[in-house]
């Protein structure tokens, strides 16, 4: 994989992207950033274009000044194809990801292939979210960052009994992106994505393209329900469960991901 940068309207964006064959760009959560598909990138790159993204004020990519518009992340993936010639591609997100993946296969059809939507939702947050993350991130800016005691809260936000009792390194790999944080943007990105999340549901409604909807058994943010909804409001829409997995499936279950990716991707 090789980075390459994109300018776009919320700053300059890093992008790790290798092999050949037909674009799948892949943007993560909060608090991650584009190696949360490194499984994916490793899977697919003899056939795809894989393109990760470090999404706004995230990663490699330039820090967040204010908040955004979800509309503003659709144009992000458009200046990413843009700067790096791909006409069309498929669209895999994951939450934050997945929301922004929904949002850009209705608002420009003639840019999406196909769309992978996991561990998202296309629902306004819930009172105790409205609540929770922006406590979460006053609290980031006392200590000076998701340290000491965020991490819990933030494990247990993205991570599921399984992960937390079998997979180590999945918990080191969340406690590595929180503790790397940029505590300002992460605030304009949870305030943008959490608290001020449009109900992209009659949006949704309009989307063309083939979709698939994957939600974890032990998502605790986003539930079955939630992500089921999400799936119901988009016409045509594949659905799938993951058991043993929570909000990070590509990082949890890459096995499982790769080969749902597989059947609907490679048709
Ligand atoms: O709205 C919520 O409850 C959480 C949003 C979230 O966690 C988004 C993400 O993981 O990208």
């Amino acid at each position: 994989m090789e980075d390459q940068y994109a300018e776009t309207v919320l700053g300059r964006i890093r992008l790790r992207v290798g092999g050949d064959g037909p674009a799948m760009v892949c943007w993560p959560s909060l608090l991650m950033d584009g190696t949360l598909w490194d499984a994916q990138a490793a899977y697919f790159a003899d056939r795809f274009r894989v393109v990760l993204v470090d999404p706004p004020g995230h990663g490699g990519s330039s820090p967040l000044t204010r908040p955004f518009e979800f509309v503003e992340c659709a144009r992000v993936v458009v200046q990413i194809l843009d700067a790096l010639g791909i006409d069309r591609a498929h669209l895999v997100g994951n939450s934050w990801g997945g929301m922004i993946g929904g949002t850009f296969a209705a608002l420009h059809p003639d840019r999406i292939d196909r769309a992978v939507l996991m561990n998202a939702t296309a629902s306004p947050a819930g009172l105790r979210q409205r609540i929770e993350y922006p406590a979460l991130v006053v609290a980031a800016r006392l200590l000076g960052g998701m340290r000491g005691p965020l991490v819990g809260p933030v494990r247990d936000a993205f991570l599921g009994p399984t992960s937390k009792r079998d997979r180590p390194s999945v918990v080191a790999y969340v406690n590595d992106m929180a503790s790397r944080a940029d505590v300002e943007s992460v605030r304009h990105a949870v305030t943008s994505v959490v608290p001020r999340r449009p109900d992209q549901r009659q949006l949704f409604a309009s989307i063309k393209a083939p979709v698939l909807v994957v939600a974890g058994r032990e998502d605790a943010t986003f539930p079955v329900a939630e992500t089921q909804a999400m799936a119901d409001a988009i016409p045509g829409a594949a659905f799938a469960v993951l058991e043993r997995t929570a909000h990070l499936a590509a990082l949890e279950n890459p096995t499982e991901v790769n080969a749902l990716l597989e059947d609907f991707l490679v048709q």
